[in-house]
């Protein structure tokens, strides 16, 4: 209302007052001096605010009030505490004779003061809001802090900068309490007004108040304007095949602590495709991301291929790391993802876009995209800088079935075709099969068992350990004075090594049961459920066994009827009792 007010007093009065001497020049002292300000601002004010927002210290917490304080001390008072600092007779004043009042080193420094805070917390709500896995997948493509900052941090933040460098602009082109009192002249645009308010009254205030306005006006026009983001065509160079790696099986021992949960897992790789495979919150992606130098904690221990690389800072450790969440930089294309490593090579990013079926896309930026074509870029760019291992941390958990089992079957080939050596984190054992030879089974950041993907699901090393490897079903029953396993009114010829009579737990993979018209053992059929690639069964033996199989054809398995089948017993895997709701708790995370 007021604005509008004014507007129509301004275009109906006579006199506006725009011959007054000393209008223009003020308003030159009031554009150049906030322009100035805002530069001194951004220059000192950003890099503070990534400092903040990623700091949690008490002295963190002392700077970011501190840094807040001029928004609530009245501008006035601003300009006291200025001229306790700069004023004349200060240390700082005579060091300049006086120059840092009443001249417009004065102006700058009222407004840069008052105006600073509105910078400071709007760029560190940006930076604050950034992805962190994002800078850690800049430091696996090797570039270091400086490089993060500016190719990363700057970009992912920049709107909330220039958010706050409008409103420091604005804020010190209408300063004028602390720079009344520090530097009355030269007159700013707001000082230029009260002198002429009270030296000849209300009308001549008009052109100033005008000029002040106008110039407030071009200035956010300006900041809104986006100039269209050009879309520089990739030049891409003729594709070069990769050259055949070394194989890269990898060694660590690590110790580490997050919070109240503790992480220890030592092992050996004997070979270059290893797998992690645990439940939710296991410790999987903490290993992950030690193997790549994100979170080394004194005392770790990895190595590649016996290479010792735990003091090695994780940009020049030359790991490709596809993190969990298909992480991309949203401001980079498919091509600038593939070459943005600091080892990429060009041609090979142009080999393996092109393998990985994303040479039509290069243009595109993430939000583009869909999420099999983003893992797609995730692993393009981790693999076009020719890294020694690629670390996968659940790479294809959110995609859908046949975009996952495309994804599966391709990094599976390239494993294969280009000698890719993989750590693999999963919860999913078919997953870890597919693309591992050995696999380490973890829960609640210990190891349950190391070894060879089919030793470890044939005979895994407990209840908990079978079902994370997907046997459904974990049984208990006694062993006979004949050695046999007894449980649901069967018994298997199973070899154990335990005195006769003690109870055990056991359990069977469901395509190890063996249903057949004439097989041995005797079963009630408690449900099937048709899955498409198979029928999958469960069997109750006597009252209280349940037994998971697998059949062909639904016709073998009528619920609520009975089927018969074999057990091989050598396949039985038999524990010293544990019961068999061991390891639920582990599971039910
Ligand atoms: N920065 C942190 N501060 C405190 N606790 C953390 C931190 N990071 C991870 N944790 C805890 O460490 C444990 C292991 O986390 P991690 O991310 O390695 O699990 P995960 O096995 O990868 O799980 P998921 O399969 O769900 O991704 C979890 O209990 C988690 O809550």
């Amino acid at each position: 209302m007021p604005l509008v007010y004014f507007a129509w007093r301004f275009a109906t009065s006579g006199d506006r007052g725009f011959g007054e001497s000393g209008l223009w020049a003020a308003a030159r002292t009031s554009v150049a001096s906030a322009s100035i300000s805002t530069v001194i601002v951004l220059l000192l004010g950003v890099p503070l605010a990534r400092w903040l927002a990623t700091s949690t210290g008490a002295f963190a917490r002392v700077v970011t009030v501190v840094v807040q304080l001029p928004l609530a001390l009245p501008p006035v008072m601003s300009g006291i505490v200025l001229i306790y600092l700069v004023g004349p007779y200060t240390w700082l004043g005579t060091h300049v004779s006086g120059g840092l009042t009443g001249t417009t080193a004065g102006v700058v420094i009222a407004q840069t003061f008052v105006a600073a805070p509105f910078l400071i917390i709007a760029a560190r709500s940006a930076f604050a809001e950034r992805d962190p896995a994002l800078d850690d997948l800049a430091a696996t493509l090797g570039h270091g802090a400086l490089a993060r900052f500016l190719k990363v941090d700057l970009p992912l933040a920049a709107d909330g900068i220039r958010a706050g460098a409008v409103l420091t602009w604005l804020r010190a082109l209408g300063e004028y309490g602390a720079t009344v009192l520090l530097a009355y002249h030269p007159y700013t645009l707001p000082v230029f007004t009260s002198v002429q308010f009270s030296a000849t009254g209300l009308p001549t205030t008009q052109a100033p108040t005008a000029l002040a306005l106008g110039i407030a006006v071009v200035g956010l026009l300006l900041a809104g304007l986006r100039l269209p983001r050009r879309r520089h065509r990739a030049r891409v160079p003729s594709p070069v095949h990769p050259q055949a790696a070394a194989r890269v099986p990898v060694g660590f021992a690590l110790r580490q602590r997050v919070g109240d949960f503790d992480l220890q897992l030592a092992h050996r790789a004997g070979s270059d495709r290893l797998a992690v495979l645990g439940p939710s919150g296991s410790g999987k992606t903490l290993t992950l991301k030690a193997i790549a130098g994100l979170n080394a904690a004194p005392g770790d221990e990895v190595d590649f291929a016996g290479d010792a690389v735990a003091q090695v800072p994780a940009q020049l450790r030359g790991v490709g790391y596809v993190p969990q969440n298909r992480g991309l930089f949203p401001h980079l294309t498919v091509w600038e993802h593939a070459t943005f490593g600091v080892r990429a090579d060009p041609a090979l990013a142009a080999w393996w876009l092109q393998t990985l079926g994303l040479d039509q896309l290069l243009d595109r930026r993430p939000q583009e995209l869909s999420g099999g074509e983003r893992q797609r870029v995730s692993l393009a760019a981790a693999l076009s800088q020719n890294p020694r291992v690629v670390l996968l941390d659940e790479p294809f958990s959110a995609l859908d079935v046949p975009v996952r089992a495309g994804l599966q079957t391709t990094v599976r080939r390239l494993q294969r075709e280009s000698g890719l050596s993989t750590v693999l984190v999963t919860h999913d054992p078919v997953e870890a099969a597919l693309l591992a030879d050995e696999v380490l089974v973890i829960a609640d950041g210990k190891l349950l068992q190391a070894g060879p993907v089919t030793e470890v699901y044939r005979r895994p090393a407990s209840p908990t350990v079978a079902r994370l490897v997907g046997i459904p079903d974990v049984a208990v029953g006694r062993l006979t004075a004949g050695g046999a396993l007894r449980a649901g009114g069967c018994e298997f010829l199973v070899t154990t090594g335990l005195p006769a009579d003690t109870p055990v737990t056991w359990c069977v993979r469901p395509q190890d049961v063996v249903l057949r018209p004439d097989g041995e053992h005797h079963a009630v059929v408690e449900d099937a459920a048709d899955l498409g690639s198979h029928i999958a069964v469960t069997l109750r033996l006597g009252d209280d066994v349940l037994l998971a199989a697998t059949a062909r054809d639904l016709s073998q398995v009528p619920v609520g009827g009975t089927c018969r089948f074999d057990v091989d017993p050598a396949r039985v895997v038999v524990w010293a009792d544990q019961g068999a709701a061991a390891g639920d708790d582990i599971l039910a995370k």
